[in-house]
């Protein structure tokens, strides 16, 4: 496998911004991309992007607007939303002149496709081999090189370990797996669960409800992730349970944020990437495609719909019949 000596990150957001810094100290020769060329132009000159506030940019990062700069790199990251991971990858491909390995970093399912991260890549830009990184990391812990671990995958073992020895350092370690389905799996569902989470805890409901309502969560992110062939150690691993642990658990997390505004009544807050609102629907739409019940998940896709009020999804939920746990 050769070696990965420069490294694109397309998507200047926050987790653009910490994944740049991340292939920096790592050692790699780095380009961020922004769609904006006066965002780009900005970062460029401040070092400083408003999205991922009081994180200083390595002078060596090269911040540009013009893709066909980016698409010159060894490998790439794709850190936009879900739902623009496509259009990216699109525009992307048509300026690769190798087959460089495209990394998902967004967490989520496409809206009327039901496809993974890792799926659209490959439909895409089908000469690249893709890939996925997910686990429990907030982009101002990684950017501010607070310890990190994370999980990657790719469908060929080796193309896996070495995007791990290209991006891993002492304080951001990817394990890596071949089990791709699994972790896009946890990535994309723990965000619904968080923004549940974030509702019972809005609602004051307890902090033993808010145990039970992500134990639950996670029963039902592993029935669906059997049913799409998840091995079990990815869905207890980093980028199922351990992602799951810290987006239910603490308030730096966007998605409990914005479940935790709705709990309490008020308007999330605006202009804050909070996912799992836009996988929701998708989510229970793969769900029942495959007959698997998630209820945690389908009553904050109700609530988000307007088709249930707060008070009614959690009546629904304490009234569901007994039954043994699995
Ligand atoms: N923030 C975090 O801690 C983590 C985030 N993630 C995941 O990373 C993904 C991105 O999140 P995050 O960076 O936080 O979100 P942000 O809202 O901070 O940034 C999103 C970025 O994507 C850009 N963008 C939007 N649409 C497009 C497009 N069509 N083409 C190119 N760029 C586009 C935006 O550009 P513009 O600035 O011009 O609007 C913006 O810079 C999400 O799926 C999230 O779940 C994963 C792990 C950690
Ligand atoms: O994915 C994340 C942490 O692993 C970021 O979570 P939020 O998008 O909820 O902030």
């Amino acid at each position: 496998m050769t070696a990965f000596r420069s490294v694109a990150v397309i998507g200047a957001g926050a987790w653009g911004t910490a994944l740049a810094t991340v292939a920096a100290r790592a050692g790699r020769n780095v380009t961020l991309w922004a769609r904006n060329s006066e965002h780009a132009a900005r970062i460029a000159s401040t070092r400083d992007n408003p999205r991922l506030p009081g994180v200083r940019l390595a002078p060596e990062i090269v911040v540009t607007h013009e893709l066909a700069e980016a698409a010159r790199a060894d490998m790439v990251l794709i850190a936009t939303p879900a739902q623009h991971l496509r259009g990216a990858v699109n525009m992307l491909a048509s300026h690769l002149t190798k087959p460089v390995p495209i990394v998902a970093c967004a967490k989520g399912i496409e809206h009327g496709t039901h496809k993974f991260m890792t799926d659209v890549i490959a439909e895409a830009a089908p000469h690249a081999p893709p890939a996925i990184l997910s686990g429990p990391s907030f982009a101002d812990d990684v950017a501010r090189g607070l310890p990190t671990a994370v999980t990657l995958a790719a469908k060929d073992e080796a193309l896996a370990s070495a995007l791990v020895q290209a991006l891993g350092s002492a304080t951001f370690r990817p394990y890596h797996t071949t089990d791709v389905r699994g972790v896009e799996i946890g990535g994309a569902a723990k965000n619904v669960l968080a923004i549940a989470v974030g509702i019972a805890v809005g609602r004051k409901l307890g902090a033993s409800a808010q145990a039970a309502l992500t134990t639950r969560g996670f029963a039902e992110l592993t029935r669906l992730g059997r049913a799409l062939g998840a091995r079990g150690e990815t869905l207890t691993g980093l980028s199922g349970l351990g992602d799951l642990i810290l987006t239910c658990s603490s308030p730096q997390s966007r998605n409990l944020a914005h479940g935790l505004a709705l709990g309490r009544g008020e308007q999330p807050p605006a202009g804050k990437l909070a996912e799992g609102e836009f996988t929701a629907p998708v989510l229970i739409e793969l769900a029942a495609s495959h007959n698997i019940e998630m209820p945690v998940s389908e009553a904050v896709a109700s609530i988000l719909s307007g088709r249930s009020t707060i008070d009614a999804a959690i009546s629904g939920l304490l009234t569901r019949p007994f039954k043994a746990e699995e």
